[in-house]
C-alpha cells in the first residue's frame, strides 16, 4: 500500500468521490444480503406454512429490493468513475508538469516510447484501481464480514465448519500475490521496451529505409515481442497454476456445507429454509473470495504502475532555483558573460570541458571553432546552465548564473539549435513560440530577416500553413530558417547559433548573416560554426580541442598565428579566391606547410582529433 500513500496528493482531494461510491456500494451489497433470507422466509414459513397468500408481497418486496440495489450499484459506478478520471486527470497535469521541469541530464537516458508508455497504460492502470479496484477490494471484505455475521446468527456451528478452508483460500491467494507482482512488473517493462522500438522505428523511418534495414528492424521488433510474450506466458503461468487451487477451495466449503448442513437438516437441528439461506449466503461469501485473485492482479498490476509514475513524480531535479535566487528585469540586463575557469564533465563521461575562459563584453560577438565533440556545444548548454557545473562559475553581468531564475535566465537568451524542431501547428505558431503578445508585422519583420519570409508566402496557407511532426514538408534549410526567425522574435539580450545556418546553402547563409550583423547590434553572441566565413567578424574566436581552448584571437590575429585557424581557414578556402583583406594577413603570416598539410591530412582522415568539419 505504500505506493498508494505516496499517490495520496492525486486523489485524496477527491475523496467525497470515494465515500459516495463506498456508501453506495455497501449499501448495495447491504441488499443484496436480503435475498438469503427472504428465502428462507419463503420455504420456512410461506411454503412450508402453506401461506401461499403472501407470495405476491414477497415478490413485491423483490422487486423493490432489485431496483434499489441496481440504483446503488449506478451510484457507485458514477462515483468511482468520476474518483477514478479526476485522480487521473490531476496524475497526468502532475506528470506532465514534472517532465517539464526535469533537467536535460534526465532526458539523455529517457527513452520516450517508455515515458508514453507510462503515461498512458500505467496511468490508466492506476486510475482503474484507485476508481474501481480499491472500493471493490473494500467490498470483498463488507460481503465476507455481513455474509459471515449473518450465517453465524443463523447458525454458529454451521458457519465454523464450512469456514474451515477458508484459512487455506486466504494463504494461497497471498502466495499468488507474492509471484504475481513481479510478474506483472516484468510485463510492464517489456511493454514499454516494445513501445520504445515502435516509436524509435516510426521516428527513424527514413533512416530505417535509406539503409535498407527493414529485416534488422523486424527481427529487433520480434525479439522484444518475444519478450513481451513470454512474460506474459509466465503470468499465465502463475495464473493458471494458483486459480484452480484458490477454486478448490473455495469449492470445498461448498462441498463441507452440503455435507454438514444436510445432515443438520436430516437430524432436525436446521430447517429447509435455514440451509438454503446458509447455502446462498456461502456463495456470497466465496464468489469474492474467487473474484479475490482478480482484485490481487488488478491491484498487483495498478502497484507496479503506480511505482513507475512515482519513479518519474520523485525524479531529482539537478538543474532547480536556490531559494534565494532572483528574477532579472529586461531593461537591467547588458549581456556581459564571464566563464571563470569552467571544467565539466556529463554523468559518467571523460572531461568535456577542461579551465575553460571567456570574457563576451554585452554587445560581443564570440565564435567558438573546433572538430566533433570538441565541446563547442557544451560551452552553449553550460551558458543555458542545461547542467550544473562543480568546477569554476559564469556570470551574466557579474552575477552567478546559479543566482539567476532559470525561467529570467533564459528568458533573455535565444538560441537556434543545430537540429530544428517544429511543432505540429501553424508556421506563424512556430515562429511565435516562446512570445507573448506579438503583432504579425513582428512576425514578418522577423521571417524577413531569417530570410524566410518569401518561402512561407509562396506556400498556399502561407504563416498559417501547418508543419506537420518534426516540420515534415519543409526542407531542411527552410526549417532552419524558421528557427532562426522564432529565435530573433524573442529579442534577446543573448543570442546563440548553435550551427544555426549549417542547412541552409552558402548563399542564404550570407543573406541571413547580412541580417544577423543588423541584428547582433547590441547582444551579446555567440556563433557556433564549421565555416570560418561565419565568424571572421566576431570580436573573440575560441578554437577548443578536446574540451582545451588552444587558441583565442580575433580573425586578423589568428591568420597571423600557425595553428588550427589558420589550417582550417586553407582548408576551406582553398578553392576559392582569396580576399585581399585576408591576403594581406596570409602575406605576413608566419607560415608553418608542413604543419598545415599535416592537419588537412589528419581532418581528411578523421583520425583522433575527431576530424573537423570542412
Ligand atoms: N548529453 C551528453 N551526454 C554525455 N556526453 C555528451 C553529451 N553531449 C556531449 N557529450 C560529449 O561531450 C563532448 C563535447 O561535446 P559537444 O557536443 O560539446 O561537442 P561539439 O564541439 O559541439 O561537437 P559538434 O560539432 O559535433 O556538435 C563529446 O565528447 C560528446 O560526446
Amino acid at each position: 500500500m505504500e505506493v498508494f500513500k505516496q499517490l495520496k496528493e492525486y486523489y485524496w482531494s477527491e475523496k467525497r468521490f470515494m465515500y459516495a461510491s463506498i456508501l453506495s456500494l455497501m449499501t448495495a451489497t447491504a441488499l443484496g444480503l436480503v435475498y438469503p433470507n427472504l428465502l428462507r422466509y419463503l420455504i420456512d414459513h410461506v411454503i412450508a406454512k402453506q401461506q401461499f397468500a403472501e407470495v405476491p408481497y414477497l415478490a413485491l418486496v423483490v422487486v423493490g429490493i432489485i431496483t434499489c440495489k441496481a440504483l446503488f450499484q449506478y451510484l457507485h459506478g458514477f462515483f468511482s468513475g468520476r474518483l477514478g478520471n479526476q485522480t487521473a486527470y490531476n496524475l497526468r497535469n502532475a506528470l506532465y508538469k514534472k517532465l517539464q521541469y526535469l533537467s536535460f541530464q534526465y532526458y539523455d537516458k529517457a527513452r520516450t516510447g517508455d515515458l508514453m508508455s507510462r503515461l498512458t497504460a500505467d496511468l490508466q492502470a492506476v486510475r482503474d484501481f484507485i476508481g474501481f479496484g480499491f472500493v471493490q477490494i473494500l467490498n470483498v471484505f463488507m460481503m465476507f464480514t455481513f455474509g459471515a455475521i449473518m450465517m453465524l446468527t443463523i447458525n454458529w456451528k454451521l458457519t465454523l465448519i464450512t469456514m474451515v478452508s477458508m484459512p487455506f483460500l486466504v494463504f494461497t491467494a497471498v502466495r499468488f500475490e507474492g509471484k504475481i507482482h513481479p510478474a506483472f512488473r516484468s510485463v510492464r517493462k517489456s511493454m514499454s521496451n516494445m513501445t520504445t522500438s515502435v516509436q524509435e522505428n516510426i521516428t527513424g523511418v527514413r533512416t530505417v529505409k535509406s539503409f535498407a534495414r527493414e529485416p534488422y528492424e523486424i527481427e529487433k521488433f520480434s525479439e522484444r515481442n518475444e519478450d513481451y510474450k513470454m512474460n506474459n506466458v509466465t503470468t499465465s503461468g502463475i495464473w493458471a497454476k494458483y486459480f484452480p487451487l484458490m477454486e478448490l477451495f473455495a469449492n470445498l466449503s461448498v462441498v463441507i456445507l452440503l455435507a454438514t448442513g444436510g445432515w443438520m437438516v436430516i437430524q432436525k437441528t436446521l430447517t429447509l429454509g435455514e440451509l438454503v439461506a446458509f447455502f446462498s449466503l456461502m456463495w456470497y461469501i466465496i464468489g469474492p473470495m474467487w473474484q479475490i485473485g482478480f482484485h490481487i492482479n488488478n491491484f498487483t498490476q495498478s502497484k507496479a504502475a503506480g511505482e513507475r509514475l512515482l519513479e518519474i513524480l520523485h525524479q531529482y531535479i539537478h538543474v532547480k532555483d536556490k531559494d534565494t535566487a532572483v528574477s532579472l528585469q529586461a531593461n537591467e540586463v547588458q549581456g556581459h558573460i564571464k566563464f571563470e575557469k569552467v571544467s565539466f564533465a556529463y554523468p559518467d563521461q571523460k572531461s568535456a570541458l577542461q579551465d575553460f575562459q571567456l570574457d563576451a563584453p554585452a554587445g560581443s560577438v564570440i565564435g567558438l571553432l573546433g572538430g566533433t565533440g570538441s565541446g563547442k556545444s557544451t560551452v552553449i548548454q553550460l551558458l543555458l546552465r542545461a547542467y550544473n557545473i562543480k568546477e569554476g562559475s559564469i556570470k551574466l553581468d557579474g552575477r552567478d548564473i546559479r543566482d539567476i531564475k532559470l525561467e529570467s535566465l533564459r528568458e533573455h537568451m535565444s538560441i537556434v539549435f543545430q537540429e530544428t524542431f517544429l511543432f505540429s501547428s501553424s508556421i506563424l505558431n512556430n515562429i511565435a513560440y516562446g512570445v507573448r503578445n506579438v503583432s504579425m508585422e513582428q512576425i514578418i519583420q522577423a521571417a524577413r530577416l531569417a530570410k524566410a519570409h518569401e518561402f512561407i508566402m509562396e506556400m498556399p496557407l502561407g504563416y498559417e500553413t501547418i508543419v506537420g511532426e518534426r516540420g515534415m514538408g519543409l526542407s531542411g534549410g527552410q526549417k532552419q530558417r524558421i528557427a532562426i526567425a522564432r529565435a530573433l522574435l524573442k529579442n534577446p539580450k543573448i543570442l546563440i547559433l548553435d550551427d544555426a545556418t549549417s542547412a541552409v546553402d552558402m548563399e542564404t547563409e550570407h543573406e541571413i548573416q547580412l541580417g544577423f550583423q543588423e541584428l547582433m547590434k547590441g547582444r551579446t553572441t555567440f556563433i557556433i560554426a564549421h565555416r570560418i566565413s561565419s565568424l571572421k567578424h566576431a570580436d573573440e574566436i575560441v578554437v577548443l580541442d578536446k574540451g582545451i581552448v588552444v587558441q583565442r584571437g580575433t580573425h586578423q590575429q589568428l591568420m597571423k598565428q600557425p595553428g588550427r585557424y589558420l589550417e582550417t581557414y586553407k582548408i576551406q578556402f582553398a578553392d576559392q579566391p582569396i580576399t585581399s583583406e585576408d591576403q594581406g594577413e596570409l602575406n605576413q603570416t608566419p607560415q608553418a606547410p608542413d604543419e598545415a598539410e599535416a592537419f588537412i591530412q589528419t581532418a581528411v582522415a578523421g583520425s583522433d582529433n575527431g576530424g573537423y568539419k570542412l
